[in-house]
């Protein structure tokens, strides 16, 4: 099985833990040190598979000061951004606040952004560039509902999102981007997308950067999938050539068994599908 870092773009694998509005600040600390003394305990590399914590807005002053106070290799992210920078957006928060509180990563376009927040595909690119102007990478969402997947058009449905959120963005920031394909049928359902699924979809990804963008930037992009990841099938659909990491929900709130789906390199030897 090829080393996710020989891929054409030497991308490094990247899990990240999205926690949605779950555990307040008190309970965030406690939940990331565990995470850390866990992948601490298994020697984890983080050079190798980077980890990222996305909790609420709350938590990320105290989680920002535990990882700066105790030097960890943990990544920080946000789940949601404003479009705008500054000024009266009562409720909103802006990317230059998140930068300032040690963010590397943010998430935008989640599908419960979308539906919930009735979010656009032009909201979803407007933030995707406010993220890019704080030196933010944003994680952008995209992924069918299940009526859709029935009628056989999710690439065509995923292929969409992209192409919008893309629009007007300059090819040296498509290369610094995530882009997650979280099916919306299989998002806190249990009910996983093959790996097949998700190689057919980030592949479809790929391709649609390599179409809009010249030289190597598709290669450099890095696709996750998201939907009922667990311990259990992360290494089958990270084995797969285009999929380059995880963006997991539920399972992330538990810190042994998101540093076990961190581990996923450790199961690999393991798999059969
Ligand atoms: O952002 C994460 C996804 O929505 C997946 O959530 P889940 O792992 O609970 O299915």
């Amino acid at each position: 099985m090829a080393d996710k870092k020989e891929t054409p773009g030497g991308r490094t694998p990247l899990i990240a833990g999205n926690w949605k509005m779950n555990l307040d600040h008190q309970r965030a600390t406690v939940v990331v040190q565990k995470l850390d003394w866990t992948l601490k305990d298994k020697r984890h590399d983080h050079d190798e598979t980077e980890v990222v914590v996305i909790p609420p807005f709350t938590d990320l002053r105290s989680v920002q000061t535990l990882i700066d106070g105790d030097r960890l290799k943990l990544q920080l992210g946000a789940q949601d951004l404003s479009p705008y920078d500054s000024g009266a957006y009562t409720g909103d928060v802006s990317g230059e606040f998140l930068a300032k509180l040690g963010c590397a990563y943010v998430i935008v376009g989640h599908s419960e952004r979308r539906t919930v927040h009735q979010e656009t595909d032009e909201v979803v690119g407007a933030k995707v560039k406010a993220a890019l102007r704080h030196e933010l990478v944003p994680i952008l969402c995209v992924g069918e509902p299940l009526e859709i997947r029935k009628d056989g058009g999710q690439v065509e449905h995923i292929v969409a999102q992209l192409t919008a959120a893309l629009e007007g963005i300059a090819a040296a920031d498509v290369a610094s981007i995530v882009v997650a394909y979280e099916p919306i049928w299989a998002i806190g359902t249990g009910e996983v997308a093959t790996p097949d699924d998700a190689q057919e979809a980030c592949a479809a990804l790929r391709n649609t950067v390599a179409d809009l963008y010249s030289g190597d930037v598709a290669d450099q992009v890095r696709f996750l999938y998201g939907g009922s990841v667990k311990s259990g099938n992360v290494a089958s659909i990270m084995a797969r050539d285009d999929v380059d990491g995880a963006l997991v929900g539920g399972a992330s709130l538990d810190p042994g068994e998101f540093a076990a789906i961190c581990r996923f390199k450790a199961h690999q030897g393991t798999i059969t599908g």
